[in-house]
C-alpha cells in the first residue's frame, strides 16, 4: 500500500522510523492487541473518558508492566482485555481471539486474573478457596493439591486449614494472585499484586514472574504503584490521559530520555504529552493534509488514515497519541517469542454467529460442579443464616395458620331481642316451643361470639357505627309464636307471622373476610338450633336440615 506523503514540518520535527504493518493476522498474533480503544463512563451528555484512543501491544512471553498515576483507568483496560467489561469504540485481541467469543478461551482458563479488590470468600479455608478455583479451571484434586504446596511456600502464605478472613489484607491479596497462578495460564493479568507485600517476597514474586515467562509460553500484564519494581519488565506502558505516553522496555526508557530512574522518564513525558496537547491542533492540520490524497492516487482516504494510525513510524515520538516510538519488529525481539518463525492455531475470530447447542457449551459441566459445591460450602459453613433462611418461611406458615388460619371469635354482636324485653335468657332443654330466640343466640354464643343487648335498633346500629359490634341482630316481640305458626301453617302463613318469624341482621362490611365468616356462623347456628330443637320434640331432624347433601 502506498503512502501518502509527509509535510516536511512534520519529518524534520520526528524523523521516520521503520514502516510496521498492522494486519489482523499480527494482532492475533500477539498475547494482547488494543487498537484505537475507547472507554468511558457516565451519561453521553457529560461522559467520562478513560481510554481515549489507546492502543496497545503485549508480544507473547512478555511481562508487561501497566502504570500510571491512581485513576488513569489501568484497571478498566485490563477489565476489557478480560471480558468484564465492554469497550465502547475499538478492538480488543487476546490470545488471538476476542474476549467473549466462542472457542478464544477468553474469559475462561487461559487467562490467569487477579483483580485489584478481593474477591474470596471469607468463610472458606485456603485450600478450599484453591479448590474451587481449580475446579472451576477444571483441574482435578490431585493437581490442585500438588499446586497448593508450591503457593504456599512460594507466597509465604499460613497452613492451608486457615479461614481466608483470618488472613491480613496482604495475605488475601497473596491467597488471590495464588488463586490466578494456580491452572498456569497462558495469560496472568494481575492488578497491582505486590500491594502490602515485603520488599523480599515482592523480589521473590518478580523473579518466579520472570521464570515464567522464561520460555515464551507465559505472558504477564502487571500494573503497580511501585515504578521502579517494573525495571524486571520486558516492556512498560505509561499510560496517562486515556493514552500510552509510551510503550518500550524500561531501559531504552532510561536511556532515550536520559534518566535515573522511570518515574523521572514518566514526569518527562507527562511535560512532554502537555506540550503536545497544545501543539496538537497544528500537528492535525499536517495529518489532515498528508491524508489529502488527490483523487487519482490509488489509496483511499481512509485507508490513508488507518495506516497513519496503525503504523508505528508515521508518528513517533507524539505522545499523547498513544503511538508508541517502537517499531513493531524491536518490540518482538525484546521478549522471546518469535512469532513469524511458529505456526500457531488460532482461536476463531469473533462475532461468528453461534448456535443454540455453541450457547449451551458455555454453562460447562465443571462450572456448574465448582458452583455446586462451593454454595453447599458456604451454607455449611454458615449454619445459622441457612437455619434463618429455612426456618423463616416455616415461621411464617405458623404465625399465619395461628393468627389468620384460625376461625376468628370473641367478635362483638349488638343484639336487639324484644322477645325477652332485651334481657338474657338461659337455653332451655324440654320442648316448650316459647323463647326460641334465646335457643339462637345460645348456639351464636357457643361458637364462641359476644353478644351485648341493646334496648334498641337504633343504638344497635350506632355501636356498629362506632366499630362496638360487628353485627346487629334483631328479633320481635313474637318470634316463637310467629316460627311455630309458620312451621304448623307451611303455605297459608300470613304474610306478617312470616315477617314476625324472621331475625333481621345487619353486618358491618367493612372488612369483607370477618363479614363473610360471620354470616357463615350466623346461618350454621341456626341451622344446629334447628336441629337441636327437632331433636329435643322427637321431631325428624332431617326434615329440619337443610335440603342439601354434598357427597364426597
Ligand atoms: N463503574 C464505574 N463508573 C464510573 N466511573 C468509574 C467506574 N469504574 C471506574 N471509574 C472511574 O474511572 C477512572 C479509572 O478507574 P480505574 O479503576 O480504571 O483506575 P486505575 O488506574 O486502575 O486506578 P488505581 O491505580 O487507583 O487502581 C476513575 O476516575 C474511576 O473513578
Amino acid at each position: 500500500m502506498m503512502r501518502p506523503e509527509m509535510p516536511m514540518g512534520l519529518i524534520e520535527r520526528r524523523p521516520p522510523l521503520e514502516t510496521q504493518q498492522s494486519t489482523i493476522w499480527t494482532r492475533r498474533q500477539q498475547a494482547v492487541c488494543v487498537r484505537r480503544a475507547y472507554k468511558k463512563y457516565g451519561q453521553s451528555s457529560n461522559p467520562h473518558v478513560i481510554l481515549d484512543g489507546l492502543n496497545m501491544t503485549v508480544p507473547k512471553g512478555c511481562i508487561y508492566g501497566l502504570l500510571g498515576a491512581s485513576g488513569c483507568g489501568k484497571t478498566t483496560l485490563l477489565s476489557c482485555i478480560v471480558g468484564r467489561r465492554r469497550l465502547n469504540a475499538g478492538e480488543i485481541w487476546v490470545l488471538g481471539g476476542k474476549p467473549g467469543s466462542t472457542g478464544s478461551g477468553v474469559p475462561g482458563p487461559r487467562i490467569g486474573y487477579m483483580p485489584q479488590e478481593i474477591a474470596l470468600y471469607g468463610e472458606f479455608t485456603i485450600r478450599e478457596t484453591m479448590q474451587f478455583f481449580g475446579m472451576i479451571n477444571g483441574m482435578n484434586p490431585e493437581q490442585v493439591d500438588e499446586k497448593i504446596e508450591f503457593l504456599l511456600k512460594f507466597l509465604q502464605l499460613p497452613p492451608a486449614s486457615r479461614p481466608v478472613k483470618n488472613l491480613s489484607g496482604g495475605q488475601q491479596r497473596r491467597v488471590s494472585f495464588a488463586a490466578a497462578l494456580l491452572h498456569n495460564p497462558e495469560l496472568l493479568i494481575l492488578d497491582e499484586p505486590t500491594v502490602g507485600v515485603d520488599p523480599v517476597l515482592r523480589q521473590g514474586i518478580w523473579d518466579h514472574l520472570v521464570h515464567l515467562t522464561k520460555d515464551g509460553g507465559t505472558t504477564v500484564i502487571i500494573t503497580t504503584h511501585y515504578i521502579d519494581e517494573t525495571r524486571q519488565a520486558h516492556m512498560i506502558g505509561l499510560m496517562r490521559g486515556g493514552k500510552f505516553l509510551a510503550e518500550e522496555s524500561p531501559t531504552s526508557l532510561l536511556h532515550k530520555y536520559n534518566c535515573q530512574s522511570l518515574e523521572d522518564v514518566f514526569l518527562k513525558l507527562s511535560v512532554i504529552q502537555n506540550r503536545g496537547k497544545r501543539r496538537r491542533s497544528s500537528i492535525l492540520h499536517d495529518i489532515t493534509a498528508a491524508i489529502a490524497v488527490p483523487e487519482t492516487s490509488p489509496v483511499p482516504a481512509v485507508e490513508a488514515l488507518n495506516s497513519i494510525c496503525d503504523n508505528t513510524s508515521e508518528m513517533s515520538g507524539e505522545f499523547g497519541d498513544s503511538i508508541s516510538p517502537v517499531p513493531l519488529s524491536k518490540r518482538m525481539s525484546i521478549c522471546s517469542m518469535q512469532v513469524n518463525n511458529v505456526e500457531m492455531e488460532l482461536p476463531p475470530e469473533a462475532n461468528i454467529k453461534m448456535s443454540l447447542f455453541d450457547r449451551c457449551k458455555l454453562y460447562q459441566s465443571h462450572h456448574m460442579r465448582a458452583l455446586i459445591w462451593k454454595n453447599f460450602l458456604w451454607m455449611w459453613r454458615n449454619v445459622a443464616v441457612m437455619m434463618f433462611i429455612v426456618g423463616l418461611p416455616v415461621a411464617q406458615i405458623v404465625l399465619f395458620c395461628l393468627s389468620i388460619g384460625k376461625d376468628p371469635y370473641g367478635l362483638h354482636l349488638a343484639i336487639v331481642n324484644h322477645e325477652t324485653n332485651n334481657k338474657t335468657c338461659p337455653p332451655t332443654d324440654s320442648c316448650e316451643l316459647t323463647q326460641l330466640s334465646c335457643q339462637y343466640l345460645y348456639q351464636i354464643e357457643l361458637r364462641r361470639q359476644v353478644l351485648d343487648y341493646f334496648d334498641d335498633e337504633e343504638s344497635a346500629f350506632r355501636a356498629v357505627k362506632l366499630g362496638k359490634a360487628w353485627g346487629a341482630l334483631s328479633f320481635t316481640s313474637n318470634y316463637s309464636i310467629s316460627l311455630k305458626e309458620r312451621m304448623d301453617e307451611g303455605q297459608s302463613t300470613p304474610d306478617f307471622v312470616i315477617d314476625d318469624s324472621i331475625v333481621s341482621i345487619w353486618l358491618d362490611e367493612s372488612n369483607q373476610q370477618i363479614s363473610t365468616l360471620l354470616r357463615r356462623d350466623l346461618l350454621f347456628a341456626f341451622q344446629d338450633f334447628a336441629t337441636t330443637l327437632a331433636a329435643t320434640c322427637n321431631f325428624s331432624t332431617k326434615a329440619v336440615a337443610n335440603p342439601i347433601k354434598v357427597n364426597d
